[in-house]
């Protein structure tokens, strides 16, 4: 058996996504996401999937020059590999990024993101050529199936005006009536018992009747709220308050470890973060002043599926919980993060996904969620298959874009319908 990598593609893609409203605008009608796919000399072909924006392509480029002639088994040369690859200091704020949702952003962590996405095309080769599945590579699945919440959002029936974009029959929702419409069509297509909605975007007294109507629709769901830190600690608090009865967790209230230690002291419900621990370096402060009880992993930017084991192991030792946090993805991720949720025997949360809202993918065929739950895949490797007409169709629409599109950005995006759009400068209230 030769593991030895003989080639690394590449593909960047443009993927529908619905117009779903943040904090920070409204998503892109398109979202870029990087497809990587690495050949063994001996002809087997492993696949993974990270962010596709200009940075992370920038790098992956260098990074897929330096596995060449590697072996998909040499894992812990990854990180040594990806360090090798110059960051350009000016896409980096080592501040909170640009976008606000991904957390800091400094090097390092780009240099992750990156690597993820080989990582996983390493472990979905090597499956293959073992006939194993990647949770077996982990360690071996503890579950047969992961759970998976509603990810709810507030959203328009479409996106603005003249903006060209694929339809989807989701509807709008504005209110508290639409979310639970939404919440109900989440239920009768995938059976998905946990809800999660996706705050920040109207003042907190709507958010909270949004969640307290989804209490009186689905009596006794888990329920999550995530302003993405949108709030003061102040106004955590009262939002905290209001909903402690029906709250599974508050999802980052409010920006920084200061804040969320802040509110974690004054209130009983357990916060929940992926936007101020999400680099190892991050942990020490925030689990020692005990800011958040539940970090939401999310592979791509902690390192991959390895570096995810290594943080649940981190959080168990700290006895903070540990889920999953999602951006738009396809079914590449997420089958990467059910075979790892599959490896956790501490993952007492149902994990996030955006797949249901995306109407298109790049495999022969869609993953599925039955009763909310991704059937763990016993096959080789993560036991999915490339559609390379569809990965082409996706990827002749990154060529044809101008470069609009190319990296998101939910407040350009927002400009659309209203000009004067800016990021809201946070606390927002
Ligand atoms: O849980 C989160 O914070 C996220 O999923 C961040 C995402 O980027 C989400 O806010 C989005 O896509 O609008
Ligand atoms: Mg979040």
């Amino acid at each position: 058996m030769n593991l030895t990598v003989a080639d690394v593609r590449l593909t960047p893609v443009l993927v529908a996504d619905p117009p779903l409203l943040n904090t920070q605008g409204v998503h892109q009608p398109y979202t870029p996401r990087l497809i990587v796919e690495v050949v063994t000399a001996d002809g087997v072909t492993g696949v993974g999937e990270t962010y596709g924006d200009t940075t992370y392509l920038e790098l992956a480029r260098p990074f897929a020059e330096r596995l060449e002639g590697r072996r998909v088994s040499d894992l812990n040369a990854l990180p040594t590999l990806a360090d090798e690859v110059a960051v350009d200091a000016s896409r980096v704020g080592n501040a909170v990024d640009v976008g606000g949702l991904r957390g800091v952003q400094t090097a390092g962590k780009l240099r992750l993101s990156v690597l993820s996405g080989f990582e996983v095309a390493c472990l979905d080769a090597l499956g293959k050529a073992l006939g194993l599945p990647v949770h077996a590579l982990l360690g071996g699945k503890v579950r047969d199936a992961v759970e998976y919440s509603a990810y709810l959002f507030y959203k328009w029936a479409g996106h603005p005006r003249g903006v060209p974009a694929e339809p989807d029959d989701w509807g709008a929702a504005l209110d508290p009536a639409g979310v639970v419409e939404q919440a109900r069509r989440f239920t009768e297509r995938y059976g998905f018992t946990s809800f999660k909605l996706k705050g920040g975007v109207f003042p907190p007294d709507e958010e909270i009747a949004a969640v307290r109507a989804l209490a009186a629709a689905f009596p006794g769901h888990p329920l999550r709220l995530d302003p993405n830190g949108a709030w003061s600690p102040a106004t955590s608090l009262r939002v905290a308050e209001e909903l402690a009865d029906v709250l599974e967790y508050l999802e980052d209230p409010t920006l920084g470890t200061a804040g969320m230690a802040e509110v974690a002291a004054r209130t009983g419900v357990p916060l929940a973060t992926n936007m101020c621990v999400t680099t190892f370096s991050e942990i020490k402060e925030a689990f020692t002043r005990d800011a958040v009880q539940i970090v939401l992993s999310d592979h791509h930017y902690w390192g991959g599926l390895r570096a995810t084991r290594q943080l649940a192991a981190v959080c168990r030792a700290f006895g903070v919980g540990v889920s999953m946090h999602s951006n738009t993805h396809l079914g590449i991720s997420l089958a990467a993060m059910t075979h790892v949720a599959a490896t956790l025997p501490d993952l007492h949360h149902a994990c996030d996904s955006h797949y249901p809202w995306q109407s298109e993918d790049v495999l022969t065929e869609r993953l599925a969620f039955e009763g909310g739950r991704v059937t763990v895949s016993d096959a080789p490797g993560l036991g999915v298959e490339l559609d390379r007409d569809r990965l082409a169709v996706l990827h002749r629409r990154w060529l044809e874009d101008d470069g609009a599109l190319r990296d998101r950005d939910d407040a350009a995006a927002m400009r659309a319908a209203d000009p004067a759009w800016r990021t809201p400068p946070v606390p927002r209230w």
